[in-house]
């Protein structure tokens, strides 16, 4: 994307909530959107997404033939499962709704299921499951229709601080094994840094960019690279551009 503008419109009103952003992703990378809130991530999703247009620059994403609807897997800060539907018919809704074939759609979910830790759990009711059980089902959700793009808003925003470091390691392992472009919006510096590739750092609305930059750490990361010098650095670094230093 070079240059992102993106105006809301009401009436004769106008609100400028993205101005000029400009990042290269590429297929495999995982990147972390980091910045204040009201700053514009989400919006910047959701124009990634396909859900909203953008009012000036160029976005070009996957070529000529990406589609949206299908190359896109998204991921909420709530699992928002449907409660009235089994665990493995939660994760296949989108194969549902693409009309995918149901044979290699459920053999598909199933080794999700498995991926995300969740193997004998696809015919439990979402309320058997804790928080972040129900988190990893709607990251299988994501993937179920093989998407090129995985968009995720602030996922693990509603977990314990225990809950939500486990999380961080299960992600790394399910993008290493995807091998599928992640785009993570976070409030958390710290997060934006163990789980990115790269990192996209936005100042306060309109959001603009203040950096955007590889983050290169030992791999595969485990927790105790949070105490090596180089993370504290990267975690400075990001302070100095949010301004809190
Ligand atoms: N549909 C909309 N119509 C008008 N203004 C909007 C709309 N959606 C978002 N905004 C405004 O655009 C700005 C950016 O919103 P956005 O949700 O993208 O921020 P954010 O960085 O994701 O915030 P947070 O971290 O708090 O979730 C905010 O000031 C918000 O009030």
């Amino acid at each position: 994307m070079q240059q992102l503008r993106k105006v809301y419109r009401k009436r004769d009103e106008e609100f400028l909530a993205v101005s000029d952003v400009t990042m290269d992703i590429y297929e495999g990378d995982m990147v972390s959107l980091v910045g204040p809130s009201g700053c514009g991530k989400s919006t910047l999703l959701k124009i990634l997404s396909g859900l909203h247009g953008h009012d000036g620059g160029t976005l070009e994403i996957g070529g000529g033939d990406f589609n949206p609807g299908r190359d896109v897997g998204m991921v909420f800060q709530q699992p928002l499962l449907l409660k009235w539907r089994t665990i493995l018919d939660n994760v296949l809704l989108p194969a549902d709704i693409l009309g995918l074939p149901r044979k290699a759609a459920r053999e598909r979910a199933q080794d999700l299921l498995q991926m995300v830790g969740l193997h004998g759990y696809a015919d439990k009711m979402p309320y058997e499951l804790s928080g972040g059980m129900q988190q990893r089902a709607s990251i299988a959700r994501a993937l179920v229709h093989d998407p090129k793009l995985v968009l995720m808003d602030e996922p693990f925003g509603a977990l314990d601080a225990l809950t939500r470091e486990k999380m961080n390691l299960e992600m790394l392992r399910i993008w290493e094994q995807s091998h599928k472009t992640f785009v993570v919006v976070t409030h958390s510096i710290q997060e934006a840094v163990f789980l990115g590739s790269h990192c996209a750092v936005l100042t306060a609305g309109p959001a603009r960019m203040a950096d955007f930059f590889p983050i290169e750490l030992e791999e595969p990361r485990r927790l105790h690279v949070k105490t090596t010098p180089k993370f504290g650095e990267y975690v400075g670094r990001i302070y100095e551009l949010l301004g809190v230093e």
